[in-house]
């Protein structure tokens, strides 16, 4: 018996890893030699820095070359779905561009992040020390600054010390995308790189910047580096700065849970940002362990009745005689009563303007208690540390993170690619179409662990009616 059952589960572990064989399709990135003729290549100019060995062999030598590749899934995966690999990002042996003739443009788009200054520094950095760039230029407050303002000329010495400050000194501003505006100043310019780094509204911008550039066929690189405090970019392993914000954020809720804590049936409540994702408050959850109900906008919650919010409140200020909620500002949009007016209400890029979660869950939770417990103490703490999670700089591992997609970046750019993303890929930096990115999101998983450990550990409803 004991001899049947181990030869069985040795034939189905056998035919489970036959999914590891299926075939993987190459996610191309574009190149200018696809539309630029005569390209003239040159050596690296790595080969003659004094701080790389580029003729120290690994396997096949320091260049990497186009068959370095990452996986996509490195876990074997039995669901149907093919199986994607990307160009690994590194250094090539030769490089599409006269160093002497680069003109960079860098310009920071949408709202801020841990870490833009620190990419923006690398970039300047890389640029100058390991490719002999010496013309790059700041494109300041986002795609309007292209055709509405000067440029702000950057090297070593101006951005020495921008990674210990928050924000972005380039300025940044969400609206204003005139593509021909936006192409014509590149033109004008005379840029032949272009560095983007932004969300996933500034991704989809430059798609268009890189196809009205190959629709004209100009010898202009384009790359986007993604930024999203919300981390709600897509295929990349996660975003800069979204460590430094989930950080951030446990200040506000152990203030929340300390005011909580003192009050008779006292509630610390905490809005994190998050506008479709609720990734920072999902991690700070699971971070700080004192949070007692999380959420976020993939899942839609109620007040009232059997399973919603007001019940599990009841229990756990019964049992603990506090509570700590965490809330995405994106979660519940749905449920609160908008006027036709703030039904339209855009920002600039387009974006629906939110009303604030916080502020109305206190509101409700006040007139549930006075309704329901008209002669028990309560007290509702609302912290609302939006802006103060990411108007910091980039901590450490967000700093070194940030480096490595600049040098990633510029890699790529050098060796001709365009029309790419650079980021990590299951912990691997790789170079990603421009239109993928701008295409994926980043939802949080409600099927998957991470949201059932959260669920475990608050033990709060699913929401579901039944
Ligand atoms: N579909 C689009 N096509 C062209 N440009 C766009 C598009 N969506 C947004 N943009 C432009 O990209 C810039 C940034 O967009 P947005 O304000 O949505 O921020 P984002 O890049 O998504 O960053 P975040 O949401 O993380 O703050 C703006 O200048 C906006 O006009
Ligand atoms: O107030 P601003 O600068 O438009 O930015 C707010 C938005 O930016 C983000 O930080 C990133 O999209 C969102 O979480 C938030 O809704
Ligand atoms: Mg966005």
């Amino acid at each position: 018996m004991a001899m049947a059952a181990s030869s069985n589960s040795e034939a189905e572990s056998a035919s489970d890893i036959s999914n590891l064989f299926k075939p993987i399709y190459l996610k191309d990135v574009p190149h200018l030699s696809h539309y630029v003729p005569n390209l003239q290549t040159r050596p690296n100019p790595l080969d003659h820095n004094p701080y790389f060995n580029t003729r120290h062999l690994r396997d096949h030598g320091f260049y990497l070359t186009h068959s370095d590749l990452v996986l996509r899934h490195i876990e074997n995966d039995p669901s149907p779905l093919p199986r994607f690999a990307y160009h690994r990002a590194g250094p090539r042996k030769l490089i599409y561009f006269d160093p002497s003739l680069v003109r960079v443009g860098i310009v920071t788009c949408g709202g801020l992040c841990p870490g833009l200054n620190t990419v923006i520094r690398e970039l300047v950095m890389g640029l100058w020390h390991l490719y002999d760039v010496r013309h790059i230029m700041g494109i300041t407050a986002g795609y309007r600054g292209f055709y509405s303002s000067e440029p702000l000329p950057l090297n070593p010495k101006v951005v020495q010390h921008w990674h210990n400050v928050g924000g972005t000194l380039l300025q940044t501003s969400r609206g204003g995308f005139h593509l021909n505006d936006i192409v014509d100043a590149i033109q004008n310019h005379a840029f032949n790189q272009v560095y983007i780094i932004g969300g996933d509204g500034t991704m989809r911008g430059a798609v268009k910047i890189f196809e009205e550039i190959r629709r004209r066929k100009l010898e202009v690189a384009v790359v986007g580096i993604p930024k999203t405090v919300d981390n709600d970019v897509g295929i990349i392993d996660k975003s800069f700065g979204f460590q430094t914000a989930v950080e951030m954020a446990q200040q506000a809720i152990s203030a929340a849970h300390v005011e909580a804590e003192s009050a008779v049936n006292g509630i610390g409540l905490v809005k994190l940002m998050g506008r479709s994702t609720g990734h920072i408050a999902l991690h700070a959850t699971l971070s700080s362990r004192d949070v007692d109900c999380c959420l976020i906008p993939e899942i839609d919650f109620y007040l009232e009745g059997k399973g919603g919010l007001f019940e599990f409140l009841d229990q756990r200020l019964k049992e603990n005689g506090h509570v700590v909620i965490v809330v995405a500002e994106g979660a519940g949009q749905d449920i609160i009563p908008r006027t036709d007016s703030q039904k339209e209400e855009q920002d600039e890029s387009g974006n629906l303007v939110f009303l604030d979660v916080g502020a109305w869950l206190k509101s409700e939770l006040n007139n549930w208690w006075a309704r329901d417990h008209p002669h028990e103490l309560f007290t509702v703490k609302y912290i609302d540390p939006t802006y103060m999670i990411r108007a910091v700089h980039a901590n450490a591992s967000d700093n070194l993170y940030c480096t490595l997609l600049a040098h990633s970046a510029i890699h790529g750019v050098m060796a001709g690619y365009t029309g790419f993303v650079t980021g990590p890929i299951n912990g691997n930096y790789a170079y990603i179409p421009l239109e993928d990115v701008a295409q994926a999101n980043n939802p949080v998983d409600t099927k998957d662990h991470k949201w059932s450990w959260v669920r475990s550990i608050t033990n709060q409803p699913d929401f579901v009616r039944r």
